[in-house]
């Protein structure tokens, strides 16, 4: 027998919706169970901000990450915001390969937009959601001893060293941290670190299982648009290579390379403007976006 036969027919809808969501929620359990204990890194780059809306829904995930026995660590990125501020502040701003070159002043505005204003909303958009986050940065407990990039970049940053024992602090007690990669070097100077750069080295640091980068873009698309949804390293660097990745996705991708190298078993590229593409990717067989393995 069908369980809602004995229900009253105006409400089997009601009910039958309760039954798929049982169904759902059953057969997330395997994967719930491969993931358990393990560490995440999720990205949340600044175009995957987009809406409030948004922002609401990937607090929701991150907290039933958490909830289920996953150890998320959040980064974050914010480049369009910190090209508002730079704009109303009529500082004139330009990249190279996807860095933004910083000078004093600019590293200044990119701390107050993304330590400041987006790490504390994003810290109470998951306390929201029920969560315990705690809002760091590269500076914080020398998580990101910060070096220059050099090529002209000014106070453009690279990690030259981390010490994660915070962020594992932090999740052994049941806590969410949430990092802007906002750094210092030896003496205090601040850098700016491309967040995508910050959470590969971190992702590595915490030999976390996954780093999964949550952009506006399907994933890594060919020269046709069409995603590609399995690359190896190989293919990545060619991506880079014959000009197929531009702009912003090539320090992604050159992140998801060195994640990989250094032991991080998979990075995921995937669109954050859908929601709940981290539970796609983590809890079902489908998967979302680009998958990047060794
Ligand atoms: N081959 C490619 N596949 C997908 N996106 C690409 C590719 N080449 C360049 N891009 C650009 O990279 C952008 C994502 O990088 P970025 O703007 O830095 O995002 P985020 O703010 O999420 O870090 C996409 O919006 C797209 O314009
Ligand atoms: C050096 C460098 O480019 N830093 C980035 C930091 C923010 C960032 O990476 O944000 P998204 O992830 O939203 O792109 C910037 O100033 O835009």
């Amino acid at each position: 027998m069908n369980p809602s036969d004995d229900i009253p027919f105006q409400d089997r809808r009601k009910v039958d919706s309760g039954w798929n969501s049982a169904f759902t929620l059953s057969r997330a359990l395997p994967f719930i169970q491969r993931h358990a204990g393990a560490t995440i890194v999720v990205k949340f780059g600044g175009h995957a901000m987009g809406t409030p809306e948004l922002t609401a829904e990937f607090a929701k995930d991150i907290v039933l990450l958490r909830q289920v026995g996953l150890r998320p660590v959040v980064v974050h990125g914010g480049g369009p915001q910190i090209g508002s501020m730079l704009s109303r502040l009529d500082i004139k701003t330009e990249f190279k390969d996807g860095l933004r070159v910083s000078d004093m002043e600019t590293v200044g505005v990119a701390e107050m937009v993304l330590s400041g204003a987006i790490n504390k909303s994003l810290v109470s958009a998951i306390n929201c959601a029920g969560g315990r986050a705690v809002g760091l940065s590269g500076r914080d407990a020398r998580l990101i001893t910060a070096a220059p990039k050099g090529e002209g970049l000014g106070f453009t940053g690279i990690p030259a060293a981390t010490d994660v024992r915070v962020l594992n602090t932090l999740a052994d007690a049941g806590f969410i941290p949430v990092v802007s990669p906002i750094s210092a070097d030896e003496t205090g100077d601040g850098f700016n670190i491309n967040a995508d750069t910050a959470a590969g080295c971190l992702a590595a640091a915490l030999t976390a299982t996954r780093l999964i980068l949550m952009t506006d873009v399907a994933g890594v698309l060919d020269t046709d648009k069409h995603l590609l949804t399995d690359l190896s390293r190989a293919d990545v660097q060619g991506l880079i290579d014959d000009g197929t990745a531009q702009g912003g996705m090539i320090p992604k991708l050159q992140t998801a390379m060195d994640a990989v190298g250094d032991g991080v078993e998979a990075v995921v590229i995937l669109d954050g403007r859908r929601a709940h593409g981290l539970l796609v990717e983590l809890f079902t067989d489908d998967g979302a976006g680009t998958l990047i393995h060794a």
